[in-house]
């Protein structure tokens, strides 16, 4: 081999290793089916590190089930899924610990246990995998992320069933924060909401997202939220990830789905929104984005 193959050799190494580190999540020929029915075929994705991706597809395109196979909830029928640099596939809890520590989840509905209190409910994941941390320090933890997500500290000792929808989102985004993930997987976070409260949820993850250099993927229908927090968007159609990219570079392609979704009446309002918040902003005027 000359010395000039063996260069390019090591420089495709160079930047194969610099895109590897870039990349949050690495999904690669990733099938899921049920039955006779296949949700997933040939479905490959990445996640850079420190966006927002939303992700989006019609109903019952498998976005719920493609996070769920990333955390290991679902084993998928074939593919490989990175989550910063580990195999994800056939390891056992323990051996992806050290990754499973590094996210946090919101799921659909917040998926709060009744029967805790919101600060119980924070301490969970951190009972879980710390189980030496004491009870004063684990209170004082749990105070701390409640208020990181803007939520009062009086709803520490509240039960779910005492709050609010977006109270229990925030709920929920205080329990995902609890071991301080690098990444956050949210899964149709505004879904419920009142306008002025998706808004408010979307600015508080964008926030949370910025300042603690979060990686997010999230799972949406809402328009808004693409538009004003995702800084690229992945479409779920036809079993796959057919597109990928900011929705500028979305609005160039020619795909049905894609031109609908986005072209679409309500694509063009949350446009609209988009703009008129740009000129508000620059005029100087508070928030009112929706
Ligand atoms: N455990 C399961 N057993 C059988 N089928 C399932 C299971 N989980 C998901 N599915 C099926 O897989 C498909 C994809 O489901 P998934 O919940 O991922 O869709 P989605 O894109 O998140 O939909 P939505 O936008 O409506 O939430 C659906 O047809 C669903 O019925």
């Amino acid at each position: 081999m000359s010395e000039e193959e063996l260069r390019e050799i090591e420089e495709t190494r160079v930047e194969q290793a610099i895109e590897g580190e870039d990349i949050a999540i690495k999904v690669r020929g990733l099938k899921n089916s049920f039955g006779d029915q296949t949700v997933h075929e040939h479905l490959d994705l990445d996640v850079r590190k420190g966006e927002i991706l939303g992700v989006v597809g019609g109903s019952g395109t498998g976005k719920s089930v493609l996070m769920r196979s990333i955390i290991g909830l679902q084993t998928p029928d074939e593919g490989d899924i990175h989550v910063f640099g580990e195999s994800m596939i056939g390891r056992l809890d323990d051996e992806a610990l050290a990754v499973r520590k590094r996210w946090g989840v919101l799921f659909q509905g917040g998926a709060l246990f009744s029967t805790l209190t919101v600060a119980e409910n924070v301490e969970v994941p951190i009972r879980e995998y710390y189980p030496n941390i004491g009870p004063q320090l684990r209170d004082e933890i749990a105070a701390y992320k409640i208020r990181m997500t803007g939520l009062p500290t009086e709803a520490g000792p509240k039960y779910p069933a005492e709050l609010s929808g977006g109270m229990k989102k925030r709920a929920g985004l205080a329990r995902a924060l609890a071991l301080d993930p690098d990444l956050l997987f949210l899964d149709e976070p505004t879904a419920g909401l009142d306008p002025i409260g998706a808004a408010a949820f979307d600015d508080q993850t964008r926030k949370l997202q910025q300042t603690l250099g979060l990686t997010v993927f999230l799972i949406t229908h809402d328009l808004d939220t693409l538009y004003s927090i995702c800084d690229r968007v992945a479409v779920l159609a036809d079993r796959k990830v057919i597109a990928v990219g900011t929705i500028q570079e979305l609005l160039a392609t020619d795909h049905p789905w894609i031109q609908e979704y986005f072209n679409g009446p309500r694509g063009r309002a949350a446009t609209a929104a988009v703009e008129r918040e740009k000129n508000r902003a620059a005029d100087g005027a508070p928030d009112g984005r929706r």
